[in-house]
């Protein structure tokens, strides 16, 4: 029997958060607000298909935003602060927090879709595994052995680092999984994938 995964999902503050980002939401660059509610749209699509997908358990966010733990905790997301600042550090104590078959998912997969993300872990069969971004050079889904630390190691060229730490990589027909959004050009290729429903209406009032 396979046991579910448990997600780590960090998210930085908002005013520093999806900074390639700035001037793509709604009232252009000056406004905070609006960026500020496009990454939470950004965030809440990508947790919600995530915490929906066959074989995944407990979905755990690390950030030390208020705003964004309060919206989080108002649709029933188990947020968590930060022990100490930085991605690695936010996936271990996430992890830390967790069962004994963890993994790392990424916060801006707006397109993403439970089947596929399902599809994912199922192809990873209990051994450590990433899936690489769609440039190939990132990781959007890092997945420890059962039993295992998640040893995470995100960061530029992070696809190359997890698959030198002894990783599989997972390429598959999943899409979703492996788009995350980092710009503008970005964010018009998983629109054209279907973004979830809070990233479309952002995106819709900034179009
Ligand atoms: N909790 C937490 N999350 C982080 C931290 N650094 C990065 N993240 C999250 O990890 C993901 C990738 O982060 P980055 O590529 O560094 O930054 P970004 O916010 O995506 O975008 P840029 O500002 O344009 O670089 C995003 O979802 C971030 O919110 C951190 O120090 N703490
Ligand atoms: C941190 C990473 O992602 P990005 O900078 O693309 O958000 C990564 O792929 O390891």
């Amino acid at each position: 029997m396979r046991s579910y995964l448990d997600l780590v999902v960090p998210v930085k503050r908002l005013d520093r958060a999806k900074s390639r980002l700035v001037g793509a939401a709604d009232g252009g660059i000056g406004d905070r607000r609006a960026h500020a509610d496009l990454v939470v749209a950004l965030a809440l699509d990508t947790i919600t298909a995530a915490a929906a997908a066959d074989g995944v358990g407990d979905v755990v966010v690390v950030t030390s935003d208020p705003m964004l733990t309060a919206v989080l905790r108002a649709e029933g997301i188990r947020c968590v602060p930060e022990a100490e600042p930085g991605l690695n550090e936010a996936y271990r104590h996430g992890a830390s927090l967790l069962g004994r078959h963890v993994g790392a998912l990424q916060a801006d997969l707006p397109a993403l879709r439970s089947e596929e993300l399902a599809a994912a872990i199922a192809a990873a069969d209990g051994k450590r595994a990433f899936v690489p971004d769609r440039q190939g050079t990132g990781t959007t889904l890092l997945i420890a052995a059962p039993g295992e630390p998640l040893d995470p190691r995100f960061g530029v060229g992070s696809a190359a680092a997890h698959r030198s730490s002894g990783a599989i990589e997972l390429i598959g027909d999943w899409p979703t999984v492996r788009c995350d959004v980092d710009t503008e050009a970005d964010l018009s290729v998983a629109a054209g994938l279907g973004l979830g429903p809070r990233t479309e209406q952002r995106f819709r009032l900034s179009a």
